[in-house]
């Protein structure tokens, strides 16, 4: 029997979520093939060399050679699976092979993205795998803040590939810059996202002036409903492609939530932090840009560095702060998740394009978000940073707020775990009758997170996936409270605002900085970091040091989590080489030494600030 799919549903494994026509496969029993079945150019095998990419991910397996077939394909699979090198090596296959014969220029692929910051890893990935190309491709992003001229520029010459934002693509397009006359291949990178980020008539535009020849190839790890509208607007009859495939080497994300008063999220957030006691690098998620600032100023009175990424940030600093954490110069990126409200403020479609952050949060909550005023302040539409962006080697995902939907939510954990990596994510859900006792200081409203939660829950199940519940032992963790509300009391809306204008202007200049000399001096990129001291709520120097009483009787050996909470968790090992990221061990895994235990079990306790 054929299961009716709500715009919020995560199809379960190998269930046909993404239409009639489609395949559904599954890793078990497959041939596995390797890059060099797919007759790639000695080029491009090269280049895959050099990234070490030993084997293709299942979704290039089979995205691949359908796409070096000249077909369609909607591809469907997990976050971090590789689907941007899926559909990027048959784009610089078909170029260069292209190129042996004929002379001349033109646009051969037209990427569309739905943020700045995913354009701008595309190209990277395209230079990546380009790179033994030497002059034969040439890439350009439409999607940076240029002038008419500028990217007027860019596309002289007629580039064989652009990066672009659907809006950037289509004013190009409409100003005859951008020609996709000879457009052999269409990609909506995140389609999903794309259709419902108030692109649509954008989208519906481009589709108008795209040749019926052009290839077309759309991914995500979330697409239902959306599938229809795709299918409409730009390829009728494409292979589907619905990819689950167990995680490698053991559990992928361990998933656990910790039912807690919005004050406790900030004071368990400091003993996590502070006591370490989840190691490695983390992204912790908020829900908006103030949010974003008050985690920030609490940390800092505990002397806890982080960054912050938010939409006001200029693009240029958000990308550089993406790069930054990815050389492991910073551990910890407080990021907001605002496309879910800015879905409501800027896409009036978000509810009939099946927008999780608006149509689906009605359904699962039964109303909408209410609306916000719109900000004085800045914000970019097309910032976004739970979407597809690849931060590398994230041992932890902390939904500081939960998101407003399952989508989100799958989104935002597969930013740990990724290409077959282990990783772990906890988030905070406020029950009904503790946010009554003390709602949040934000423009959200956490009132629905159990609904959410029990969605969350179902949609993880059906994928074999279990969310576990984790709870602290708060008698102990009552021990810091008062220091968590006396550096609370200190984080103000001043001080927010304070944090937000000062933090904006150094970023601008840092951002202008980066844009004109920087360029020619990478290395100095490194002396404008952007988890600096903002100093804008009252410092208390004593708040820096865990004083011994805090601590457990043998704190200063170790803080086991049965003295922090019970342990309720699934044996969970986390370790790898660097003790970065949380991996299964086990005999024969080359993971000797590694201690079976919970994430928070295996790991040390430091009484002293940083
Ligand atoms: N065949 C491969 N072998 C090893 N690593 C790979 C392979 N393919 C991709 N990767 C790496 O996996 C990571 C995730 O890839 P990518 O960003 O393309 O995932 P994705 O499926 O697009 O994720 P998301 O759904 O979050 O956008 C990248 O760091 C990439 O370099």
């Amino acid at each position: 029997m054929k299961r009716k799919l709500d715009q919020n549903d995560e199809p379960a494994p190998g269930e046909n979520a993404v239409g009639d026509e489609k395949i559904s496969h599954h890793a078990g029993g497959q041939i596995e093939l390797s890059f060099s079945d797919f007759d790639l150019d000695p080029r491009l095998l090269q280049a895959l060399a050099k990234q070490k990419f030993r084997k293709p991910t299942l979704v290039q397996q089979k995205a691949i050679p359908l796409a070096l077939d000249m077909k369609d394909v909607l591809a469907k699979a997990k976050t971090g699976s590789g689907k941007t090198a899926a559909y990027v090596l048959p784009i610089l296959q078909s170029i260069l092979q292209r190129k042996r014969t004929s002379t001349d220029k033109l646009v051969a692929a037209l990427i569309l993205v739905p943020t700045r910051e995913l354009a701008d890893q595309v190209l990277k990935v395209v230079g990546e795998f380009a790179a033994y190309c030497f002059n034969e491709i040439r890439a350009v992003n439409l999607a940076d803040k240029q002038s008419d001229t500028v990217q007027r520029a860019l596309l002289s010459g007629a580039p064989d590939i652009v990066v672009s934002t659907p809006t950037k693509a289509l004013a190009n397009v409409q100003s005859g810059a951008l020609s996709p006359d000879k457009l052999s291949y269409l990609v909506l990178d995140e389609a999903d996202l794309v259709m419902s980020y108030g692109y649509e008539d954008d989208l519906q535009k481009i589709a108008q002036v795209i040749p019926t020849s052009t290839q077309k190839m759309l991914t995500s790890a979330t697409l239902s409903s959306e599938v229809d509208s795709l299918k409409g607007l730009f390829c009728r009859n494409p292979m589907m492609l619905d990819l689950e495939e167990p995680d490698e080497e053991g559990e992928g994300v361990a998933q656990y939530y910790t039912k807690c008063g919005e004050d406790e999220k900030f004071i368990l957030a400091y003993i996590i932090m502070k006591l370490k006691l989840i190691k490695g690098k983390c992204i912790i998620f908020v829900s908006d840009v103030d949010r974003c600032y008050r985690l920030k100023l609490f940390f800092e009175q505990f002397g806890i560095r982080s960054c912050v990424l938010n939409s006001q940030l200029p693009v240029n600093s958000r990308i550089h702060v993406v790069e930054e954490f990815n050389r492991n110069v910073y551990d910890i990126i407080i990021a907001s998740d605002e496309h879910e409200v800015i879905g409501d403020e800027d896409s009036p479609q978000a509810e009939k394009n099946g927008d999780e952050d608006g149509a689906d949060r009605k359904k699962e909550t039964g109303k909408s978000r209410p609306k916000k005023k719109r900000k004085t302040s800045r914000r970019d539409k097309e910032y976004g940073v739970s979407r597809g962006i690849d931060f590398r080697n994230v041992a932890y995902v902390f939904n500081f707020d939960l998101p407003t939907s399952s989508r989100s939510y799958t989104h935002r954990i597969g930013r740990t775990a990724r290409a077959g990596r282990n990783g772990m994510a906890l988030s905070f859900v406020v029950p009904k009758d503790l946010y009554r006792k003390h709602p949040p200081t934000t423009t959200e409203t956490a009132e629905d997170d159990e609904k959410v939660l029990s969605k969350i829950i179902k949609h993880q199940e059906k994928k074999g996936k279990e969310m576990k519940p984790y709870t602290f032992d708060m008698a102990q963790v009552n021990n810091f409270r008062y220091r968590a509300n006396d550096a609370l009391r200190a984080v103000t809306k001043v001080a927010i605002r304070e944090a937000r204008t000062r933090e904006l202007r150094q970023e601008l200049i840092k951002s202008e900085k980066l844009k004109r000399h920087f360029e020619e001096n990478p290395t100095e990129l490194r002396h404008l970091r952007h988890d600096g001291e903002l100093r804008a709520a009252r410092t208390q120097p004593h708040l820096k040091h865990v004083p011994d009483y805090l601590l457990p009787k043998d704190g200063r050996k170790a803080l086991t989590s049965e003295e922090i909470g019970y342990v309720s968790l699934r044996k969970h090992d986390a370790k790898d080489r660097k003790g970065r990221v949380f991996r299964k061990g086990g005999k024969g895994r080359g993971t000797k030494g590694a201690r079976r235990s919970d994430p928070l079990k295996s790991f040390k306790m430091k009484s002293k600030g940083k």
